[in-house]
């Protein structure tokens, strides 16, 4: 019930005055249409189904009008008012529908909107604890059904408003007849009201299942290429059999159990007609005009009761959907970085240009649920302009470090203080504006060359775009592609090597003219004679920029200002290349021979 309460309350408060207006609408309709009915008595009585055309009616109001009007009255002035209402009922109906959509879909982009900016907006440390595909999951199947449910709410409620019309005018016309309808409507409802917990139930089950089903799917799509070369279709495609059958016996209880409660209406519907007819003809004496319009009048308003039944159904079966949605949206808001300021990262970018140095103090690191410390008491000092070098063994922290000093993580304990400034809440952001990172396994979008590199510098003209691709040895192979730069590079760039992927996300991150350049291992896939290249391209920006390289080939950083050298979480050594060299018993000295040995 409070999560019923809450989608209302976010559904006005997204919608606003337009609600209303759509409620006022539903009024003005079923009040059209309940007078449209009405108007079929004197139209019965103009062609003499009950003996006059004036005076005789026993009905309420309309006696009096019939006098007053009795010398215009004949069929086509009754047939002509009769087609004024309809059409005028369709022409507000049309345009209720169309505020209906409007509402809907008004409500579910807000929604997602909402959803996808808290997200992008979320601290990294949050998607360290999250599955990607349960954000895709919420933006696309769990929208969708709250996108449904808005939609068969939007009608329950106009049902519920014509319902309630046509209720008041059934009393008017005879009020022991309707209470009779009415109580027989509220025992069905209260009976049928197991149904709708059974619905919620339900729902939370399709919540559930199509969470588990998207995380599957997406995690096998992304290791598609394992499961191809290691034989694996057989185990992942009896798991995708088992899931589908899950989902399919869920949607199947689903529409039983709706099935059976209009089957129970329907039913009970016959019964009721029935009842109906004698208890007016042999009880309560009613007269032809006054059985005929309560006839007509709940004839219409059964199946309301249906689909409002269905209806409600349908719709506590979404409200899970909309709590997890909610759930997601509150977990971003607390996750949320502090949000930047006012102007283009331009701005940001000389508020915030590393000068001097960046230096770590007493830093320590836990990620989340994890036994060990990744990273321990670090104490260094990266000098601005220069190349620093961090090197290790594979799990030695030298990922998590990176992600540290750009900001992406805060740490457990001690401060990263860049040109005297310690990083905090409030800078943090400005900081990373001024850094360009290049991962291990670079991204590319599902688009152009061009594309892929302005979305980083959005003002690059053709020429920055060169210059940054010959800065990082892809231009010839660019050239040689059949559309140059608009060729598109595939599914995450799956259309270029690897090695051709990293040059691109090179000259991507180059164009942003950064003033630190982190490179995590972004030349591991080039052949030795363009990583050549692209060191010596490097080398030329010393002096302009702070590049900060994790490199696994120790030849690559040869050139460096300074080595950082970790194991288990800790620094081992600092130094420059050669003097870590020659400390024959040192962790440096250990990591080159083993690669000597290797090679
Ligand atoms: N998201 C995570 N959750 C829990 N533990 C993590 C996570 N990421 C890394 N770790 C752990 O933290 C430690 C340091 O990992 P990190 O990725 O920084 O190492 P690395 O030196 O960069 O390794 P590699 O060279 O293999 O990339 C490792 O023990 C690793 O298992």
């Amino acid at each position: 019930m409070k999560a019923m309460q809450f989608y209302l309350k976010k559904l006005y408060s997204v919608t606003g005055s337009r609600l209303l207006l759509n409620m006022l609408l539903m009024i003005i309709i079923s009040v059209v249409e309940g007078f449209s009915i009405y108007m079929l008595i004197p139209m019965l009585g103009v062609i003499g189904l009950f003996g006059s055309a004036s005076g005789s009616y026993s009905l309420p109001l309309l006696s009096g009008v019939m006098d007053s009007i009795s010398g215009i009255l004949n069929l086509p002035v009754v047939l002509g008012l009769f087609v004024v209402l309809l059409a005028g009922q369709a022409f507000l109906q049309r345009y209720q529908s169309i505020m209906n959509t409007t509402i809907q879909q008004r409500f579910i982009q807000t929604l997602r909107y909402e959803t996808y900016k808290g997200i992008l907006q979320s601290r990294w440390s949050f998607f360290l604890q999250k599955r990607k595909s349960d954000f895709i999951h919420m933006l696309t199947t769990e929208i969708a059904r709250i996108s449904q449910g808005t939609t068969v709410f939007l009608s329950l409620t106009s049902s519920l408003v014509f319902t309630l019309i046509q209720i008041g005018l059934a009393f008017w016309l005879s009020a022991k007849l309707t209470a009779l309808v009415i109580a027989s409507g509220l025992i069905i409802f209260l009976v049928l009201r197991r149904y709708v917990k059974k619905a919620k139930k339900l729902g939370d089950q399709t919540s559930e299942l199509s969470l588990v089903y998207m995380g599957g799917i997406t995690d096998h799509l992304n290791g598609i290429k394992d499961i191809k070369s290691n034989m694996l279709e057989t185990s992942h495609t009896n798991w995708f059999k088992q899931m589908a059958g899950r989902l399919e016996e869920n949607t199947v209880q689903f529409v039983k159990l709706n099935s059976k409660t209009q089957f129970i209406h329907r039913m009970t519907a016959a019964f009721l007609v029935a009842a109906f007819i004698y208890v007016s003809i042999e009880l309560l004496k009613i007269g032809p005009e006054r059985l005929i319009l309560m006839i007509i009048i709940f004839s219409r308003l059964w199946p309301r009761f249906t689909s409002i039944q269905s209806g409600l159904e349908y719709i506590v079966s979404m409200i899970p959907a909309f709590h997890s949605l909610m759930g997601l949206q509150r977990e971003c808001a607390e996750a949320q970085e502090p949000v930047l300021i006012q102007g283009g990262s331009r701005v940001l970018k000389q508020e915030f240009t590393l000068n001097k140095e960046i230096q770590c103090k007493q830093l320590n690191y836990s990620y989340p649920e994890a036994s060990a410390q990744a990273l321990q008491d670090i104490n260094i000092r990266i000098p601005a302009h220069g190349i620093t070098a961090i090197v290790g063994k594979s799990g030695a922290g030298k990922s998590t470090l990176i992600d540290l000093v750009m900001g992406l993580i805060e740490p457990e304990s001690g401060r990263i203080v860049v040109d005297g400034v310690p990083l905090s809440g409030d800078n943090r952001l400005l900081w990373r504006s001024c850094i360009s990172y290049v991962p291990q396994d670079p991204f590319l979008f599902h688009t152009t060359i061009r594309e892929n590199l302005l979305l980083s510098a959005p003002g690059a003209t053709e020429e920055e775009m060169w210059e940054a691709l010959s800065f990082s040895a892809s231009d010839e192979f660019v050239r040689q592609l059949p559309q140059g730069l608009d060729t598109v590079v595939g599914d995450r760039g799956i259309r270029l090597s690897g090695g051709e992927r990293q040059r691109i996300v090179l000259a991507r991150a180059i164009l942003r003219k950064p003033s630190v350049l982190v490179l995590d291992e972004a030349t591991s896939a080039l052949d030795s004679e363009n990583e050549k290249k692209i060191q010596e391209a490097l080398y030329r920006l010393r002096g302009s920029l702070t590049l900060i390289v994790i490199a696994h080939r120790l030849s690559t950083i040869r050139h460096a200002d300074q080595v950082i050298v970790m194991e288990g979480g800790r620094v081992m050594q600092q130094g420059g290349y050669q003097q870590l060299s020659d400390e024959s018993q040192g962790a440096f000295s250990r990591l080159l021979s083993y690669q000597t040995e290797v090679n």
